[in-house]
């Protein structure tokens, strides 16, 4: 919400997605979010410039490997630093911007083999909740745009800034104003 508040242009568009395919006589429904592209590229900007574990989970080889040139032995902790990997100038055109239309142009997906953007990691081990999260984040996200506008009071700064941990949060919490935007009140009850 706030990489969409920092870019109204972007928070326009996803809006004229959801009014196109949910319309304002209709709340945000599970079965509408294959017909969500713009709000799925939307997520996936956001994770990957803000994954949610930027080191994914703690890994342990159970054998000694070696990968490209470097030995990792058996037994040691390795973390894999997608926070970084996900804004890497050579791998990402403009790493640092928030644009979601990169996702529209590519067929990256969270599931993929590819080895630059790992939001949920990869492999054997990776994020077994990936279903489950797609759906919540796009329910969730969609219906907060879809069913209100959001506006900032005047103090309101929109600080981008993340505390690292083994969970990625924001430094400081968004506080942004709903104000109703569907026609009938009855659809918030
Ligand atoms: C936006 C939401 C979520 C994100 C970004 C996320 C991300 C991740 C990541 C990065 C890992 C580590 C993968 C690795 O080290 O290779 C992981 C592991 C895991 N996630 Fe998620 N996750 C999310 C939601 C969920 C949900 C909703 C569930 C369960 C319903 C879940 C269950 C798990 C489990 C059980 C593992 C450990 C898998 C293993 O070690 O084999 N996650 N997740």
């Amino acid at each position: 919400m706030t990489e969409l508040l920092r870019h109204p242009d972007k928070m326009t568009k996803l809006i004229e997605e959801l009014n196109m395919v949910v319309g304002n006589q209709n709340t945000m429904e599970e079965s509408y979010i294959p017909q969500l592209v713009y709000l799925d590229a939307v997520i996936k900007e956001t994770l990957r410039l803000h994954p949610v574990a930027p080191l994914l989970l703690p890994h342990v080889p159970s054998e000694t490997t070696i990968i490209g040139g470097y030995t990792i032995p058996k037994g040691c902790r390795v973390f894999i630093n997608a926070w970084a990997m996900q804004r890497d100038l050579e791998l990402w055109d403009d790493p640092l911007r928030f644009q979601p239309e990169r996702f529209l142009e590519t067929d990256i997906n969270y599931r993929d083999n590819n080895f630059k953007y790992l939001p949920f990691g990869s492999g054997r081990r990776m994020c077994v909740g990936i279903s489950m999260a797609k759906k919540m984040a796009a329910l969730l996200v969609g219906s907060l745009v879809h069913s209100f506008e959001w506006r900032l009071s005047e103090e309101t700064k929109l600080n981008l800034e993340d505390k690292f941990g083994l969970v990625l949060k924001k430094t400081e919490s968004l506080v942004a104003i709903p104000i109703a935007r569907l026609p009938n009140l009855e659809q918030y009850k």
